[in-house]
């Protein structure tokens, strides 16, 4: 099966400087896909290759199975800059003219208002949306073409909480009604949130490709139990490696046999007071990954 987006050894050099360096990266059909990576990690210079925006140095890009031209750039929505939108318009009225523009049959523009879930506001001006309703409303515009890849750079960028919901519940939505989503973040919590997958970049380089769950992966149950110093020996006969912090204990088992060490616990005579899935620490996980880069939250 084609892949929305693959790229082959993929480089952008800026005289000795190399924004991106022989990445390989690969979207499947369907999915969220996440770009994550500290800032100046060469997020923006990929996608921009991607869109045909700027040319690669060297390498290859693969778009919906073709090289970016007018053929696979007309079945992709794209939200890079910022969008620009006349401030003194509604909503549908920009979208309208975007649409006629496009040639776009007008309709199209109430179904995407309701996609970004901006029906109640379309008439409202657009200088007078949220930066959430902004960013959505970009989305919408994006969304015209009824594309069948979405290319998204920090589209939560700057958004509150509630305006962070609102677009991974679109994004989400999107993807269900069969969609492919790829989206640059430098927020690990929030790609964790929405993706499925995420390409981890750092200095240009692809440092891994992992679905969500593997970057969870490797976390341990924590165990506190009374008396502890003999739930540790009960534990460590059974299970071996015990890590004991003095308050609690830690095993390297499956989360699944929580209900199993429990019971055991009880049955040999141990108060158990907390048994809970510790999961690994994901920012930590990505310092460690990036190379300890620091990054703006
Ligand atoms: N036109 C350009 N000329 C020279 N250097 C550039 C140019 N565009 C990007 N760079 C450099 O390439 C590197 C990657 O930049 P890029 O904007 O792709 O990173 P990013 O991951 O998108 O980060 P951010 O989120 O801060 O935009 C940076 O070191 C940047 O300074």
């Amino acid at each position: 099966m084609t892949l929305p987006v693959e790229t082959t050894a993929l480089t952008k050099r800026y005289g000795t400087t190399a924004a991106v360096a022989d990445l390989n990266l690969s979207v499947r059909a369907g999915e969220v896909y996440g770009f994550l990576g500290p800032n100046g990690a060469g997020k923006t210079t990929t996608l921009r290759m991607l869109l045909g925006l700027i040319r690669p140095t060297s390498g290859r890009v693969r778009l919906l199975g073709a090289e970016p031209g007018p053929g696979s750039l007309a079945r992709v929505g794209a939200l890079i800059e910022g969008p620009a939108f006349y401030p003194y318009l509604s909503g549908r009225a920009n979208l309208r003219i975007l649409a006629d523009h496009a040639g776009v049959r007008r309709e199209r523009v109430d179904a995407v208002l309701d996609v970004v879930s901006l029906a109640d506001r379309a008439k409202d001006r657009y200088s007078a949306y949220s930066l959430g309703m902004k960013q959505r409303l970009g989305l919408a515009a994006a969304l015209l073409k009824e594309p069948e890849l979405v290319v998204l750079d920090e589209p939560t960028n700057g958004l509150d909480p509630a305006g962070m919901a609102d677009m991974r519940v679109t994004l989400r939505k999107l993807a269900a009604d069969g969609c492919t989503v790829l989206l640059s973040s430098h927020l690990l919590a929030e790609v964790e949130q929405i993706c499925d997958r995420v390409g981890v970049l750092d200095h240009g380089r692809l440092v891994t490709e992992t679905t969500v769950a593997d970057l969870r992966s490797g976390g341990a149950l924590r165990v506190v139990a009374d008396p502890l110093d003999q739930a540790r020996e009960h534990l460590r006969r059974h299970y071996g490696h015990v890590r004991d912090d003095g308050a609690a204990l830690e095993l390297d088992v499956d989360p699944g046999a929580a209900g199993r060490i429990n019971a055991e616990l009880v049955g040999a005579g141990f108060t158990v007071t907390e048994l809970r899935w510790h999961e690994p620490d994901l920012e930590q996980t990505f310092l460690a990954l990036t190379g300890g880069a620091p990054h703006a939250a």
